[in-house]
Order: structure tokens, then sequence, then C-alpha cells
């Protein structure tokens, strides 16, 4: 019966190194690269299912001095994916599982980015036909085959779930998948099994296959004849005809009772594992289970998809730190000077998180409330939690929580899930390696809720240091102990964090920066770790306090320091080029020639911000905005352009905001006569905020070239305010009179 089932003309690519999948076979292929692991995303992962598709692995070329597209092999296999694991998290990294169904050839490629997919002709049939008996060579070759294959089967240990299977099919198993699966089976070289994978007929790949059974048998001969030789190491071959037991019975052949010959690849592992268990020191009930899994492990065949899920699992019980610390040295001195090293100003806060480790050096508990630092962006929150670390010796993890909607990102899936990953708390401690570091909550306010349970809630158990003791991640299902760790948390506002969350936490209010205090921290803090970060130094930069004072009055407005950050770097990378063009040495004060450098330092007077920076508009006018974080300078700007005599208002504006703007217009029109000498016929008006940049507008338009302002605070919210109106009107006199405003 012939088949007419096919694999689709189009399908995702999953590009392999040193890897060649043979159609019949099943094979576990570790994905970091980016494409792959776009592809996984994309077309195998939804919503913690798997997506039925199938792709196509392809083996690249061995030559990898061929760039693009030419480095991927011509043949490949088509192949359904049977299991994903990994994580996602903090370096996605996942491993498929997949079984190969026919060869195909790559035609061309139609998509590069973000993963491939190309276009396939399909070699082989997915069912395959009775075997061709009119053929006698083929009939000769497979009769041979066959008893090769059984000879080789007959040495494996059938406890291997994929020899079991295959001796029991040998007799029924067509001819060409029969090539395939000892191919498969057998240990051969990439080069060898690349020939299997473009040997399309069934005489020429069982002419190549057969070798290679008839090598590994003779390989596995040698090994039983002279153990001894083995066991001294006596036996040595050459590397073109090395034989590696293919899972043998575990432990070495079984000769008068004693285990002899070389431990299998995948028996060293589970040892490691198993000494890695013993070494993590896991409390007695997680050792109960992590000894039960691997047992489990054990047991089952390394390809099947159980053996992959319970192997991740281990690993994580024997990588986390159970019983690991680092020392934690507290000095409240010390402290102190770190904390007014770090940051400056944020006395409240300070005091506060002093109070806090008096406490902890006194009392060594760690029972006290959870600290929340609420305050605009930039302020420092999160760099005074990595200070808070570094004083007490301690590691910092930071999880960032803002648009988290699912509970399971907290307390990670049960592991019947496919994909399944613990939370990023045990993943947290699993990064730094110590079951006492300072754990940063940011964005503890921007937390969602989705379908998928309620992550704050989840939280709740994290922060109760009544409960957090026994801390039950959902995919480790044993109890981890967090009492050690600190948690801080950090958040814009307090308004979108649920009641029993905030009731749990200490708020410290950490509000914006003064003028003169932001002249303070750029020129202690900012500048001299830009310097450092651009590799410059002070010989070669110089910012007088003026043109710092320009800076931040003319080029940021922000409660906290972040944009200024920014500039500051700005400045820093125009300046290192001017610096490279010099070809200083590291001192910045000869060059390369031994020349004293004359034109160093630069000096950034307000001349250079500008040409560095560009111009600040002298004609925006300010207007106030409320934000969640108290409150926003609106900068509405404007320019002249064409118009049709038409008011258009776009944007999210609320009725007042459209009124002040249609009054606004009015007030320029007719103001416009006896103060400028001419009609108003075109307007618009644009406005900028700092604290988000989205683009919501009021365009307001008449007849002929005029001011144009265009206004666009916070999209997607209504904006609404009579002050607006008085910014808008103006602006446009600013800009109609090209006055600047005072
Ligand atoms: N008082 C200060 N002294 C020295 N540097 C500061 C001070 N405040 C802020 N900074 C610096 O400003 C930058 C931004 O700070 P940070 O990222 O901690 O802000 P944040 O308040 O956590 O902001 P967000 O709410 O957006 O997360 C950091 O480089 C930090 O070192």
């Amino acid at each position: 019966m012939s088949s007419i089932m096919s694999i689709p003309r189009q399908i995702p690519l999953l590009v392999v190194d040193e890897k060649v999948l043979l159609p019949g076979s099943s094979m576990k292929i570790p994905v970091t690269n980016s494409r792959n692991i776009a592809m996984i995303k994309s077309r195998l992962l939804n919503q913690n299912s798997l997506a039925s598709t199938i792709i196509g692995v392809i083996p690249k070329e061995p030559s990898e001095d061929i760039p693009g597209n030419a480095a991927l092999h011509r043949n490949g296999t088509a192949a359904v994916v049977v299991q994903v694991t990994g994580i996602s998290w903090p370096q996605p990294s996942f491993t498929l599982l997949v079984t190969g169904l026919c060869r195909f050839r790559l035609e061309k490629l139609v998509m590069e980015v973000p993963y491939l997919v190309g276009v396939v002709t399909q070699l082989d049939k997915l069912v395959v036909d009775d075997e061709d008996d009119d053929n006698q060579e083929i009939i000769d070759l497979v009769e041979n085959f066959r008893i090769e294959a059984s000879k080789l089967l007959g040495m494996l240990d059938v406890s291997n779930a994929t020899v079991a299977r295959l001796k029991k099919m040998l007799s029924s198993l067509p001819a060409h998948h029969l090539a395939d699966l000892c191919a498969s089976l057998v240990n051969a070289s990439f080069m060898e099994k690349l020939q299997v994978l473009d040997a399309v007929e069934l005489s020429k790949r069982l002419k190549i296959a057969l070798p290679l059974l008839v090598r590994q048998i003779e390989g596995l001969e040698m090994i039983r004849k002279s153990p001894e030789n083995l066991k001294e190491n006596k036996f040595s071959v050459p590397q073109k005809t090395k034989v590696m037991l293919i899972r043998p019975q575990r432990g070495g052949f079984v000769r008068n009772g004693n285990h002899i010959g070389m431990p299998t690849d995948e028996e060293d592992e589970l040892q490691e594992l198993q000494n890695k268990l013993k070494a993590a020191k896991l409390p007695p009930h997680a050792h109960k289970v992590a000894m039960k899994e691997l047992q489990r492990l054990k047991k089952l065949a390394p390809i099947s998809p159980e053996s992959g899920i319970i192997r991740t699992y281990v690993e994580l019980m024997a990588d986390l730190p159970w019983s690991k610390s680092s020392l934690e040295t507290l000095d409240i001195n010390k402290a102190r000077q770190d904390l007014d090293a770090d940051h400056y100003a944020m006395d409240k806060l300070k005091r506060r998180v002093l109070e806090y480790l008096a406490v902890r050096q006194l009392k060594n508990s760690l029972r006290g409330p959870i600290l929340c630092f609420v305050g605009p962006p930039g302020v420092g929150k999160t760099s005074v939690g990595r200070s808070i670390a570094q004083t007490l010796g301690r590691e910092f993890h930071r999880i960032s929580l803002g648009g988290s909607c699912n509970q399971s990102d907290i307390r990670g899936h049960r592991r019947t899930y496919i994909g399944s990953m613990p939370g990023r708390i045990i993943q947290g401690l699993k990064t730094v390696g110590v079951n006492n570091p300072v754990i940063l909550l940011d964005e503890i306010d921007k937390l969602g809720t989705g379908i998928h349970g309620d992550p704050a809630a989840a939280l709740l158990e994290v922060l109760d240091p009544e409960q957090n003791c026994n801390f039950v991640d959902h995919y480790l299902n044993v109890p981890f102990d967090l009492s050690q760790v600190m948690f801080i948390a950090t958040a814009n506002t307090t308004k979108t964090i649920p009641p029993a969350l905030l009731d749990r936490m200490e708020l410290i209010h950490v509000q914006g920066y003064t003028q003169e205090e932001k002249l303070h921290i750029a020129s202690r803090h900012l500048l001299p770790k830009q310097l450092e970060e651009h590799g410059l130094t002070p010989h070669m930069l110089q910012l007088p306090m003026e043109s710092i004072k320009t800076l931040i009055a003319c080029y940021t407005r922000e409660a906290g320091v972040r944009t200024l950050e920014r500039k500051l770097g700005a400045l820093c990378r125009a300046v290192a080029v001017r610096v490279a063009e010099m070809n200083v040495d590291t001192t910045g004060e000869h060059n390369v020639e031994g020349r004293v450098v004359t034109e160093l330092p630069i000096f950034i007077d307000e001349a250079a911000l500008e040409e560095i920076l560009g111009t600040w508009a002298a004609w925006r006018c300010s207007g106030l905005a409320w934000t969640a974080v108290g409150g926003e300078v609106l900068l509405v700007e404007a320019s002249k352009m064409e118009g049709d005599g038409e008011l258009v208002l776009t944007g999210h504006l609320g009725d007042v905001m459209k009124e002040s703007a249609k009054l606004a217009l009015n007030w320029v029109r007719t103001s416009a006569r006896e103060v400028f000498g001419q009609t108003i016929m075109a307007f618009s008006c644009q406005s900028k905020c700092s604290y988000r940049r989205f683009s919501c507008t009021a365009f307001i338009w008449t007849r002929a070239p005029l001011p144009h302002r265009h206004s666009h605070p916070l999209s997607s919210r209504v904006k609404d305010g009579p002050s607006a109106g008085v910014t808008i009107a103006n602006s446009s006199d600013v800009s109609f009179s090209d006055r600047p405003l005072q």
C-alpha cells in the first residue's frame, strides 16, 4: 500500500551541530542557540502545552568557514517533537526530545529571522511499503543486515528500552527503517552518520550502514574477549575504529559475578549526580525525595521522555543551596560608611536601613519587617538594595516583578506541565548559590493578575517570616527554607500594591532630589562612575559645576537622576571619541609617541554641551501634570506649519483639556492681529512628558503657516486639567513671536 501522507512543504528548521537525527530514531537535542530558541518558543511552546508541529532537524556542514546558509547541510530529517524541557529564565535553555520521520532536501530558506523556515522536498515515504521483493541484491543485503543486527542486539543490554523494542520488532521492521535505526544505535562519527542520512536509496544506505554495524560487533567482541586488557587500559583502538559501548549491561559486563569493563557515560553522570546530591547536604525530607527520583532515573532508559524531566529535577535539587550560606559581616559603622560612600542624601532611608541592620546585629534574627522603598524612578532604590547586600557581605539578586501576572512566576509550575520550571525565587537561589542572599523584589507595584492566579498572593507566603521557612515551590514540591533570605521590595507607588501585601512591608518613602542634591550626586557619584565606565580619567574630561547645573536645569526633568546619568554618559562617549583620536596613553598626558598632549583635558562648557547634546528648546513652555508618582512637568512645544482651518484634537483628552485647547486657540486668534500684526489661521500643539514618553497628540489646525503644538503626556490615560490651556496659549505665543519664555 503506498503512502499518501506527506510532511508540509514549508517547515521550521532546527539547526544542530555535530549531530545527525536519522528517521525512526529518537534523540535529545540541547538548544541554546537564539534562532533555535526563537523557533521553540513560537512554534512549539504555546500556553504551557506542546504544539504539534513537524520541524526539520538539519545538521550544520562540518566546514565552519562557509558563511550563511551554505553552512547548512543539504539534507535533513523531518521530526516530531515529543518533549520540551528546560528553563526560559535567566538564560533560555531547552532540551528537545525528537523522533525522526523521514528525510528531506532543503530547497531554499523562506525565512531567516527570528528563526529559519525552509521549503523542503520529502525524500522518504512516511509510511513505508512492503519491501521491494523483486530486487535480489536488496533482498540479500537486507537478509545479511538482519543477521548482523540481531547479533548486535544480542550483545546489548535489553534493559535499554530502544534495544528491547528493536529486538522485538527486528523481524517485522521494514528494511528502510532497519538501516536507519541500527545506524543511529551504533557508535559512528558525524561524517559517517551524514553519509547514512544522504543515502536516500535503500541499497546504498544498507551498504553504508552494514560496515558500521559489523565494526561495532567486532569492537564489543574484542572487549568481551580481553576484559583484563581493557581493565588495565592496555586495550587501545585506533581513532577511526574506536569502539564505545552502547550501554551494555550497567556497570560493564558481568563475568564470574564481578563487574568488569568501562562504565558508560550515563552511569558516570548518574554517579556524579549522586555525589553532588550528597555534597549538597539536603535536609532529610528533601534528600529522601531526591534519592527516590534518582533511583527512578537509574531504571529509565536515558532516551525516554520521563528521564529528561527527572534528571532536570534531580540536578536542580543538587544545585540548590540547601545548607550553603555566605558569611555575614555585619558592622554597623562600616554599613554607615558604605551607604554614605555609595549614595548622597537619602538620609531618612539610610537611617531606617541602619536601624534595621542594628537590630539584626543585636538580635541576629531576620524576623523584622520587609523593607519596601517607595519613590519615583531613578532615585536609587535598587542601588541602595545592592549596597545593603555589599555591606552585609551577602550575594545580591534582583527579581523584576514588573508585568508578572502568573502565580507560577513566584511558585513555579507543577512538574506535570510540559516545559515546567521552578519559580523565580528558587531560580534566583540557584543562581546565587547561597541560601542567605539579599533578594530585591523590584517594582512590586507593577504585579498584574491573570487567569493563571495572582502572583501577589504567592508573594504573601514568601514575605511572611512565619511561613517562609517552609516555602513550597510547585516544581520542587518539597519545602525550602527562605527564612535566611533578606527580602527588600521597591515600588513607584503604593496605590497598586494589594493591601495584604502592603501590610507585610514597612514603607520607606524616597523623595525626588532637589537641584542642589542632584549637583552633588552628579559630581561625586555619577560622573566618576561614567568616566570609569568609558575608560576616561579626570585628566581627559572636565565638567565644571556650571555645566552640570545647566545639564540638570535644561537637559533633564525628572525626580531621580537616571536621565542625568544617561546625559553624562553621552558626554563621556563624545569625549572618548576625541581622546581615542589623539592616541593618548592611559594617563592621558602623553600620546603613544611620548609627546605631551596639550589638548587635554577637554572642558565641557555650555557651548560644548549644546554641541554634544543638542540645543535645548527655549520656546518650550511648562505646565504641570498629575502622575501616579507625584506629578510631572508637562512640556509644550510649538512649531509653525500649514493648516486648513479645521480644529482637530487627537489623543486621549478629557473634556476640560479639549475646552482649554479651544480657548487657547481663540485667545491666540483674537490677540494675534494686535500682538503680531497678522491673522492666526493655523495652530497645533505638542507636549513631552519625561516620566513616560508616549505619543498622544492634540492638534489644532487652521489655514496658514502658524505655530504648531503637540501634547503627549501619558497615553491611554485621559489627560485633563484647565492649566493646560494656559501652557498651550503661552507656547503658541512664544513660537509665533520668536521670543523665549521666561
Ligand atoms: N543618592 C544617590 N547617590 C548616588 N547615586 C544615586 C543616588 N540616587 C540614584 N543614584 C544612581 O542613579 C541610578 C539609578 O538608580 P536606581 O536604578 O537605583 O533607581 P530606582 O529608584 O531603583 O529606579 P526604578 O524605580 O526605575 O527602578 C543608579 O546608577 C544609582 O547609582
